[in-house]
């Protein structure tokens, strides 16, 4: 109960001043409904507003026209299809749900079928060949990012498979998802979550759901010589962060804290990767990746670029271009990937449905330079303004590391080299900075890829959130925000 809920002031209701629990006991006709609160750091509360009216037919005739309101609004999901991760983040997921988000879709009356999964990959092929889509309103997944990514890959797969669409060819145009997807936060980093709510509680998202918002997000494509890998929304990341990923797999009985110990391991090792980087840039878009400006919620950017995606599709885009050399980390960061860890994110210019990847190229630099770099991931300064990194905003990219190329593309690349100095750099040898060459594994929104040398390209706005976009702080509350009747 919160006592500082709404107050109803409405026309022949009674206004409320005090809480509720204080009021109940002299009401003639109390109605309550569930009402939500924004309070700090993004986070949304339940609420009871509570009306009262001592004339009994009015008091009907206000529940029935609000029940109308109610029924009108078609975006607010019936039926879930809910599936569980017991073991993922601290092993809360099951508590989670059951305490805190069943309770609420009961109170709104959203019915749901829970699925509590037995195995790694058990969601994901349960959408991919089983699960009655066409009897629900949206999927709701208890876990982290690889839970999300368990659920994007049976979703995305099935709808192409229904649709005719290859997933193996990285040219084809994929199909849209038409089921929203709910995360409630029970990760170990829950990135997805934190970047499109602005904060990992699991009430607040199920508070999302229950009033049916929702967030176009782009989607990644990932190939390897015609043959489709994986689906990112968040971090492809090789180098520093697919090392720490592989790393903190070993150590996972930790929990959440593996990934800072692996985190410090694998900076202390302080390994670089060799490689060339080919990338498509965006072009005709708004919006570069060290914009001061934010994705927040109604995003124009989102909105134009998007637009301009689904007019001209990728015919606008400029040329190829090739950077090869030595890196200590290649990101692509198709949101900002902020995070409890990183409060800005990897990239924080990022757009969630912008149909571009920002792509970050860490240069093999010394220790302390790199450790600069990751901690301005913590602080309010520009990860990007340090001669190591360059970052570029593209539609499309490639990368190959060096023990995968063969002499003729080696010597291909060098003629190609030649070509295009303007676009092309070799990175310079840093005899005093002590990296040692490795070969890394791409990170995938927390899942290791089974090969390095990869075809990634954004699909705009290929699935929704039961989301908005992290909001400007704000504190009117809206009355459309009531979600149901509780007691007459
Ligand atoms: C020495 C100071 C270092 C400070 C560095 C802080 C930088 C943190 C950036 C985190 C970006 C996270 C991007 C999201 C990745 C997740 O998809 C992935 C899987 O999440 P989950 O399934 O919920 O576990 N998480 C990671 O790869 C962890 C990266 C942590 C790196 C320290
Ligand atoms: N029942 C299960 N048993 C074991 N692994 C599972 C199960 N359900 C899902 N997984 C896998 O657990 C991994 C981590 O899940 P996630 O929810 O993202 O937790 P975390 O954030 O701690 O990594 C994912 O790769 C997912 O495929
Ligand atoms: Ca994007």
């Amino acid at each position: 109960m919160y006592r500082a809920g709404p107050r109803c002031s409405w026309p022949g209701f009674d206004s409320c001043s005090r809480p509720f629990t204080a009021c109940l006991s002299r009401l003639f006709s109390p109605v309550s409904y569930l009402s939500l609160t924004r309070c700090r750091q993004h986070r949304w509360r339940c609420a009871e507003v509570t009306f009262t009216c001592s004339d009994g037919p009015l008091c009907q005739h206000w529940i029935s026209s609000i029940r109308e309101q109610l029924a009108t609004i078609t975006s607010r999901p019936k039926h879930l299809l809910v599936y569980i991760n017991p073991y993922g983040g601290k092993r809360q997921g099951k508590r989670i749900y059951e305490q805190k988000v069943a309770p609420l879709f009961a109170q709104a009356g959203v019915s749901t079928h829970v699925i509590v999964t037995e195995y790694a990959n058990h969601a994901r092929d349960h959408l991919k060949t089983e699960a009655e889509l066409e009897k629900f309103d949206g999927v709701v997944c208890v876990g982290g990012d690889g839970m999300f990514s368990e659920i994007i890959h049976g979703l995305i797969w099935r709808t192409q498979i229904d649709n005719g669409v290859d997933p193996n060819c990285p040219d084809e145009t994929l199909s849209g998802c038409s089921l929203r997807i709910g995360i409630i936060p029970a990760g170990s980093t829950d990135c997805i979550c934190f970047a499109t709510v602005g904060t990992n509680d699991p009430v607040t998202s199920a508070l999302h759901i229950i009033v049916g918002d929702s967030q176009p997000m782009d989607v990644c494509s990932v190939h390897h010589n015609n043959t489709f890998l994986r689906y990112s929304v968040s971090l492809l990341g090789y180098g520093f962060y697919g090392d720490v990923l592989t790393d903190s797999e070993r150590k996972r009985w930790m929990g959440p804290a593996r990934y800072d110990l692996s985190g410090l391991k694998m900076f202390l090792t302080h390994h670089y990767y060799e490689g060339t980087v080919s990338y498509l840039p965006a072009r005709g878009i708004i919006g570069t990746p060290r914009d001061a400006a934010r994705c927040r919620s109604g995003c124009v950017v989102c909105q134009h670029n998007g637009q301009l995606h689904s007019e001209r599709a990728e015919k606008s885009d400029g040329e190829w271009r090739t950077i090869r050399g030595k890196f200590l980390a290649i990101n692509a960061a198709s949101m900002s990937c902020a995070c409890p860890r990183s409060p800005k994110g990897l990239s924080p210019a990022a757009h969630l449905a912008d149909g571009t990847t920002d792509l970050i190229l860490v240069r093999k630099c010394s220790r302390f330079d790199f450790l600069r770099h990751l901690l301005r991931h913590t602080s309010k300064d520009d990860q990007f303004d340090l001669t190591f990194v360059e970052v570029h905003r593209v539609r499309r990219f490639r990368f190959m590391p060096r023990h995968c190329q063969s002499d003729s593309e080696l010597e291909l690349d060098l003629q190609e080299n030649s070509k295009h100095q303007i676009f092309s750099q070799i990175c310079r040898d840093h005899p005093a900075c002590g990296c040692a060459p490795a070969y890394s594994s791409w990170n995938c929104d927390g899942e290791i890829l089974t090969h390095t040398a990869i075809d990634v390209r954004v699909h705009c706005q290929l699935i929704n959130l039961f989301a908005r976009g992290i909001e400007e702080p704000c504190l009117s509350v809206d009355a459309h925000r009531i979600f149901h009747l509780e007691t007459l």
